[in-house]
């Protein structure tokens, strides 16, 4: 929908007008051809401008008509000739204009934004590359460099950087219409030739091949094995070397294979599961458009460890008065002065002074009495955090929230020590806490709608990725981790090494493997965990280890790395060597070969060689595996709740969707039938034995995933 009216005697101005972002859908494109048509036709008319509703230019294609069939006017040959148009056309720059909404303005002869727009071409985020023009045009109106660099990141810039790049003609402070409107009448029997893209060369950069190679290797490097940035240099290169009509044939090509790739599909569906993970829902029903979440201005903070000192940063960023605790001088001093150093180096990137005065470090508990709600980061330790809470109870307002930052531990027992148990809930950061997107908000047995809401609206406030999910030992996230993490392992018993896992997995498109991110994290973590669930204990062998405990098989590799003091990159040694404690770049260590060689002569295990197609098959199957247990449990609403939680807390590949969305698009009979091979061939490993619900999907036909709903029956999915 578009629409068209005439104003100022002479301008016809075309309205955008689909809710909520003005996206172009088939009836947007059919809206605005037609009204080019009417403005070009109408003799009164004597420049164009074009604008969205609600302050919103566009926000491009509408991605939800992708995985139709495409029907309506094509956006390539709409934009030509709104550009070959023989009155001016100026796009009225508001709120956004991003991927088709950009490139529809590069089609215009003048752009003008107010200073709060947002422009960019971010269709690499979603598999793609901007194919209606994007890839040619921009090139030529800001050069090379600056166009790869756009592109290939997807990057939004503010109307400022615009302007500077050469973007937009004009930004203004007021009204972007009014503006356009002005600046219309003033270009009226103006020439239009130069202000047609299409016609321009690009501007001229020294070594466009070199630049070009430059990018290439830096988006190989960044995002391995992603299509679709490649394919970005690859087009601007077009717009390089060819004319234009060439450039936007190559354009269409590489956009053509895109289009149909999987990776294109699983980004896209991730672009979806985000949004809809934010539209919680509990198994009582109540949800994120009918329960209201409380206000908090004043948060307590428990602990200043490592957790306690990013969830601080992140509420004081976000304009929360911090009240931060710690039990002993020495370690609030520690963590006021990693807290204020966070603080200052974030305000010193942005060019503002850090909000300090935000912020009271004390050791009383009495300094809390009016926060609105407090979370607990304290050592995880169920005693510990039952102790905290039912302090807390002492000094708190009747009302206020108490939240825990457990990773894992059962938020129904600690509610049950408190007064409050509605008030209850779990908000699970990742660390580092001001910097991971993911918090898991998890709902006890008897916790309110309205603290799951306002836990839900202090994540979304501070930046976070939230999503809802039922009370059970690591909930989701942790839940499924544990298995992954075992079945690394259990590789490298079998005859894998560290490097090989890890290659493995960073070529299937993790950011690094899972051995690095556990000398990353610290091996000690999980150490004390295993210690404090009873797995290790003065009963266990010192010498020879037993490699099967609690009635399934157990890998003691990770024990004894840590009995050697092991514990990763803070110790310099871990499953990797490193040149000094505290350093990043991870090295192969001889030591831990031989380590691995003489435990399996102990073990007598004859090692085998493991391919990377075994490594992924175990590790990421595993999880789905996990996952289907948890969606039959409705410990998560949805697939796509699991899977925001790998794409933004466990670093899983965005181009592979997240492991149910992997699952779904490998094919779920191919899953089962991999499961049961490898529990056939480790059957001393229960998790390998494929769950009830994937068993039953499969003898349903195997749907893809936007139809699990219809088939499970306790799933909340907006799929
Ligand atoms: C030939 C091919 C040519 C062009 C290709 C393209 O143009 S591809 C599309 C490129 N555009 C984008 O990638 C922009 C995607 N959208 C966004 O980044 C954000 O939505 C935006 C516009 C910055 C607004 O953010 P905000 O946080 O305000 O809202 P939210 O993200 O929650 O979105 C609100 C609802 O709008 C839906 N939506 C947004 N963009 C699109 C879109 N392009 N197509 C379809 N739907 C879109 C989004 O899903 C939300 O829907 P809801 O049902 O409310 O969850």
């Amino acid at each position: 929908m578009a629409r068209y009216t005439r104003v100022k005697g002479s301008i016809a101005l075309i309205t955008l007008t689909n809710p909520p972002v003005n996206a172009l859908s088939a009836a947007v494109r059919r809206g605005i051809v037609e009204s080019v048509s009417r403005a070009l036709k109408d003799e009164q008319v004597k420049a164009v401008v074009f604008c969205g509703e609600n302050e919103k230019f566009c926000g491009g294609a509408d991605i939800k008509e992708f995985s139709g069939s495409v029907s309506g006017p094509p956006l390539v040959p709409m934009i030509h000739s709104m550009e070959a148009g023989e009155k001016p056309m100026v796009a009225a720059i508001e709120g956004v204009a991003l991927g088709g909404g950009l490139e529809l303005a590069l089609g215009c002869h003048y752009r003008v934004a107010n200073t709060k727009a947002r422009l960019g071409l971010p269709e690499v985020t979603l598999g793609l590359l901007p194919a209606a023009g994007g890839t040619q045009r921009l090139p030529r109106l800001i050069g090379i460099p600056a166009a790869l660099e756009l592109i290939t990141t997807g990057r939004h810039v503010s109307a400022q950087e615009a302007l500077q790049l050469g973007m937009v003609d004009q930004v203004t402070e007021g009204n972007a219409v009014q503006a356009a409107m002005e600046l219309a009448l003033s270009v009226i029997g103006h020439p239009l030739n130069p202000c047609r893209l299409s016609l321009r060369a690009p501007v001229w950069a020294p070594d466009v091949d070199g630049v070009c190679d430059a990018a290439l290797a830096q988006v190989k490097q960044r995002s391995r094995g992603v299509m679709a940035p490649v394919a970005c240099v690859q087009a601007v290169r077009a717009a390089a070397m060819l004319p234009y009509g060439k450039g936007m044939e190559r354009e269409r090509q590489l956009m053509d294979t895109l289009f149909r790739s999987g990776q294109a599909q699983a980004m896209q569906y991730a672009f979806f599961a985000q949004r809809n993970a934010g539209k919680w829902i509990l198994p009582n029903r109540a949800q994120w458009n009918n329960t209201k979440a409380r206000e908090v201005q004043r948060a307590g903070v428990i602990g200043l460890g490592t957790m306690g000192q990013g969830i601080a940063v992140s509420l004081v960023k976000a304009g929360i008065s911090v009240v931060a605790i710690e039990t002993d001088t020495k370690q609030l001093e520690w963590g006021k002065k990693a807290v204020t150093a966070m603080l200052q180096r974030d305000a010193q990137r942005r060019g503002v002074s850090p909000p300090l005065h935000l912020l009271t470090f004390t050791l009383s508990f009495h300094q809390l009495r009016d926060v609105d709600l407090v979370i607990e980061a304290v050592f995880e330790d169920m005693n510990l955090k039952k102790r905290v809470f039912s302090d807390l109870c002492k000094v708190l307002r009747v009302n206020a929230l108490i939240c825990t930052n457990t990773s894992g531990l059962n938020v129904d027992e600690l509610a049950a020590v408190t007064d409050r148990q509605p008030l209850v809930v779990g908000m699970h950061f990742f660390a580092p806490a001001h910097v991971m997107k993911l918090l898991e908000v998890v709902y006890g047995s008897r916790s309110s709608p309205e603290a799951v809401a306002t836990a839900m609206a202090l994540g979304k406030r501070i930046g976070k990725v939230c999503v809802t999910v039922g009370n059970c030992s690591g909930f989701v996230g942790n839940r499924m981790l544990k298995l992954y993490l075992d079945q690394s392992v259990y590789l490298l018993e079998e005859g894998a090494t560290p490097e090989q896992v890890d290659q493995a997995l960073e070529e299937f498109g993790f950011a690094m493997g899972i051995f690095k991110v556990g000398d990353l994290s610290g091996l000690d973590v999980g150490w004390r965990v295993r210690k404090a669930s009873g797995l290790i204990g003065p009963d266990v062998d010192p010498v020879k280890p037993s490699r099967w405990r609690l009635g399934r098989r157990y890998c003691p590799l990770p024990d004894m790395l840590c009995q050697q003091g092991r514990f990763g990159q803070k110790t310099g040694r871990g499953w990797y060597l490193y040149d000094s404690p505290g350093s990043k770049e991870a090295k192969s260590d001889p030591e831990i070969q031989n380590f691995l060689e003489d435990y399996r002569r102990k073990y007598g295990i004859i090692p085998r060689r493991i391919t990377s197609q075994e490594v992924i098959e175990r590790c990421a199957f595993i999880l789905a595996n996990e996952g289907f247990r948890i969606l039959e449990d409705g410990i998560a609403a949805g697939p796509e709740h699991i899977d925001v939680i790998y794409l933004f807390g466990y670093g899983w590949p965005r181009h592979r969707g997240g492991p149910m969305f992997y699952a779904s698009q490998v094919g779920l009979s191919v899953v089962l039938e991999k499961l049961e091979h490898y529990h056939r061939v480790h059957p001393d490993v229960p998790s390998l034995e494929p769950s009830r619900l994937l068993r039953r999907l499969v003898a349903e036909g195997s749907p893809p995933i936007q139809q699990w709903k219809s088939h499970i029956k306790n799933l909340r999915s907006h799929l």
